[in-house]
């Protein structure tokens, strides 16, 4: 059901230092900081060869990575984003298998303009899975 590896995405206490240093120190391509009020979060992609890095950073006081950071402090991997043909599909398939789909179900919108679903951490070997429509 999945496909490739959108991105892996790190939570971090400095967005700009974090983006500075896959700039500069490992010489990366760096995109510019992008709000995303409704995930609660400012995000910075890196492009490489065959997938994206994706820095996140707290935007608002509801941010859904507070907690992540405050129990990793210097940051640390948040999740991995796999592609998905049909995410509607995919998202039925894993509630009739058991897996807890986060929130009420309903795709939002990612940082792609694309559809996007969260699974739960204890359901998938302690890591965060989003699924974002291909
Ligand atoms: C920019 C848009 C989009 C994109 O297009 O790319 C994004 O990527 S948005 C990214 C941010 N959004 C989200 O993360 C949304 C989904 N996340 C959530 O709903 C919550 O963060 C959560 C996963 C349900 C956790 O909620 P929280 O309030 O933090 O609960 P707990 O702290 O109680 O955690 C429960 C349990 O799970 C462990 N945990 C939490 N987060 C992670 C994680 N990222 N990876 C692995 N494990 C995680 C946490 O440690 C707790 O475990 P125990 O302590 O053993 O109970
Ligand atoms: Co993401």
């Amino acid at each position: 059901m999945i496909g490739r590896l959108n991105h892996v995405a790190i939570a971090v206490p400095d967005l700009d230092a974090a983006a500075d240093q896959y700039r500069d120190t490992l010489g990366a391509d760096v995109g510019p900081p992008q709000a995303e009020p409704d995930h609660g979060v400012t995000v910075v992609f890196i492009t490489l060869p065959n997938t994206k890095v994706e820095l996140l950073h707290p935007l608002g006081e509801n941010s859904p990575i507070n907690a992540f950071l405050e129990k990793n402090p210097a940051g640390g991997i948040h999740h991995m984003c796999y592609e998905v043909d049909d995410i509607i599909a995919a998202r039925d398939k894993l509630k009739a298998s058991g897996a807890r789909v986060l929130g009420d179900g309903t795709p939002k919108i990612g940082a792609h303009g694309k559809p996007v679903l969260f699974l739960h951490p204890k359901d998938f070997t302690g890591t965060l899975v989003e699924l974002e429509q291909a």
